[in-house]
């Protein structure tokens, strides 16, 4: 059996993604203090107080704790469909559609209409309506019932105008609209939106906590009475009814209750300083930085990501691809050691171009231990997943 890693206690050089933050002594402090009711018979005081504030938050009736985004997505959109065939439409980047492990078709039986935007970042209404499925009666269709949006969606805002464009259409055409939220926090922080009004706009969101709010796990699926009522059933099918968990959930509302604001808009700072620089050095984008992500775009710089990834580990900082994320424990100094990592990178690529014809992964994992002076990287154990 390989010796297990050192103690993982520091995100501070991890820009392999937002979900790297490490809970709080704050946090951890709290945990100790939780009530430990029996959650599945709802009798978790920490818990129920956790799903009554972020669904006030939101401006919903009700929440439901899930210990991932990715359940509280998948029964999210199950509870939405009701008679097959259906199908769900969303951007062709979406999480649900992309690494959720095609939990849309196996536990929802729905169709995907995948739909890459005109405008290169987000889904406009005439994007919509240019791919929906009309429920008109052909019997060729799976018509859409739902469309799950994403915000942010690889860092992007989405338009609060446009969302309300979409939100009216939904409603003449008897249509569903979700929103996976991992990080709508840092949508409100950054365009000053409270996530109430986000709320008038959804049948349902759902909230992730474990990503740029920093805490250990979970999520808070939000919506009406009935919906999350009916959530919970697909929760407990999904194998979701978790006993106590107001552990974390006290864990969880103390980056609810902290100035998240803040905290997010300084990620989003330092990942406009990278966006700044990469411009200076002609480093091309993927995608405008809007908050805590900066995409790279290695195929048009021909940069291997294996390169970018070790010269990463020389300046010990942790990327795994394109995308480098931030959130509120990335130091200065790996900002400064990152920035170095990728203009190396890039000069590298020019003496030595990455041509892939494969599909540019943005997630993967990679384990190797290296000292912080850059010694002999030993064979990087890179698995993509
Ligand atoms: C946009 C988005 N949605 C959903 C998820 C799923 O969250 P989890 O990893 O908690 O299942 C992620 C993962 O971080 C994500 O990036
Ligand atoms: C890996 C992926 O599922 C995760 N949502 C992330 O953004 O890092």
């Amino acid at each position: 059996m390989s010796a297990l890693p050192e103690l993982y206690t520091s995100a501070a050089n991890d820009f392999r993604s937002d979900t790297f933050t490490t809970p709080t002594e704050e946090m951890l402090k709290a945990g100790l203090a939780a009530s430990i009711g029996d959650a599945v018979y709802n009798e978790d005081v920490d818990t129920i107080r956790l799903e009554q504030k972020v669904a006030e938050l939101a401006g919903m009736e009700a929440g439901l704790f899930c210990v991932s985004g990715t359940l509280s997505n998948q029964i999210a959109l199950r509870t939405h469909l009701f008679q097959p065939p259906y199908s769900i439409l969303c951007d062709y980047r979406a999480h649900v559609y992309t690494h959720e492990a095609a939990g849309l078709a196996i536990l929802s039986q729905a169709m995907v209409s995948p739909v890459i935007p005109s405008n290169g970042n987000y889904m406009t209404l005439e994007d919509i309506k240019r791919h929906y499925i009309p429920d008109d009666g052909d019997i060729h269709g799976a018509p859409t019932r739902v469309i799950s949006l994403e915000n942010t969606l690889h860092g992007i805002v989405y338009p609060l105008q446009e969302l309300i464009r979409i939100r009216a259409w939904c409603l003449e055409n008897n249509i569903k609209l979700h929103c996976d939220g991992a990080r709508i926090w840092n949508a409100a922080a950054e365009a000053g939106i409270p996530l109430k009004q986000y709320g008038e706009v959804f049948d349902s969101i759902s909230i992730c906590l474990s990503k740029s709010m920093g805490a250990p796990m979970g999520s808070i699926l939000v919506g009406d009475f009935k919906f999350i009522k009916k959530c919970n059933h697909f929760r407990k099918q999904q194998g979701g009814g978790v006993r106590q968990s107001g552990i974390m959930c006290r864990m969880a509302m103390v980056s609810v209750e902290s100035d998240w604001k803040a905290k997010l808009r300084q990620s989003h700072r330092m990942a406009h300083q990278l966006a700044a620089f990469c411009q200076e050095h002609s480093i091309p984008l993927e995608s405008p930085a809007d908050t805590n992500f900066v995409f790279l775009d290695l195929q048009k710089a021909k940069m291997d990501p294996d390169v970018l990834v070790k010269k990463g580990l020389k300046y010990n900082v942790k990327l795994m691809g394109g995308r480098v994320s931030f959130h509120y424990q990335i130091s200065e100094t790996s900002l400064e050691r990152v920035k170095s990592a990728i203009l190396e990178a890039f000069e590298y690529a020019k003496e030595h171009p990455f041509d892939t014809e494969g599909p540019t992964k943005i997630y993967r994992s990679e384990s190797t231990e290296v000292d912080i002076d850059g010694n002999a990287i030993p064979e990087i154990q890179t698995y993509k997943y």
